[in-house]
């Protein structure tokens, strides 16, 4: 059986005083369980901060982004050379708001995974549909083809590592979950574009989660899917007590 990896999403929010005070709450109250496994992906500057005081639990640390190449003249980035360097394990790649905002592309996130497997980090990539493509039938089709650009060229060892989280844009954010049902769907059809791309024993084992709008009163019911493996939450995850919550349920299942 796949475990539940529930990862909380801060976005840009937080100071290292709320920082602080999250972890100091959060690392007390961890559930002690092989089956779920949480990870918190901060802004950058928390990042030494949140590693140091995970030390000995069993929280994992993740960045929200970061740039392809490990040192250069890229003012404003950070390389995944240093990330790998204070003890970060897991990074976001290609969230919709980083595809929105700052132009990234399926080639870039594909880079982006390169890179970070080349330097031993495990890559969280999103992928998802906007509303107009839900309403225009293309879910399946969109998803498919980021999946597909993400993990081009990846060997069949790296892309049994990667975890996909399904976040349709239009749910981010805005209290509208997809069903239940419908995230299934499209969480298999996620998981049936990886086995044909690897094969069955592979795609069996790639981690997928949900994200959008997952709160403590929805997550019971997204995590009891077939093919949903945890989830990926922005707003429910700055609390720590709903982020404990969140986890929590992923070692019901
Ligand atoms: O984008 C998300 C996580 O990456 C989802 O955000 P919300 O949980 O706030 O909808």
């Amino acid at each position: 059986m796949r475990r539940k990896v529930i990862a909380g999403n801060w976005k840009m929010n937080k100071t290292i005083a709320e920082a602080h005070a999250f972890i100091e709450q959060v690392k007390e109250r961890l559930p002690k369980s092989d089956q779920v496994e949480a990870i918190v992906c901060a802004p950058f500057i928390h990042l030494p901060l949140l590693v140091e005081k995970a030390k000995g639990t069993n929280l994992k640390i993740a960045a929200q982004n970061m740039h392809e190449q490990e040192s250069g003249a890229f003012t404003g980035e950070v390389s995944p050379t240093m990330l790998k360097d204070i003890g970060v394990t897991h990074v976001i790649i290609g969230h919709s708001e980083r595809r929105e905002y700052f132009a990234e592309t399926d080639e870039t996130v594909n880079k982006k995974v390169h890179a970070a497997f080349k330097h031993g980090l495990t890559p969280i990539v999103c992928v998802g549909e906007t509303l107009e493509q839900r309403e225009a039938n293309e879910t399946k089709e969109q998803v498919a083809s980021q999946v597909k650009k993400a993990i081009a060229r990846l060997t069949d060892e790296q892309v049994r590592e990667v975890i996909i989280a399904y976040e349709p844009i239009w749910a981010i954010g805005t209290g509208k979950t997809a069903s239940s049902a419908d995230a299934n769907e499209v969480c298999q059809h996620i998981r049936e574009t990886i086995e044909k791309e690897t094969s069955a024993n592979i795609a069996n084992k790639v981690i997928i989660q949900y994200g959008g709008s997952v709160k403590p009163t929805n997550i019971d019911e997204l995590l009891a899917q077939s093919d949903i493996d945890g989830a990926l939450v922005g707003g429910a995850s700055l609390e720590a007590g709903s982020f404990l919550q969140l986890v929590e349920a992923g070692t019901n299942e």
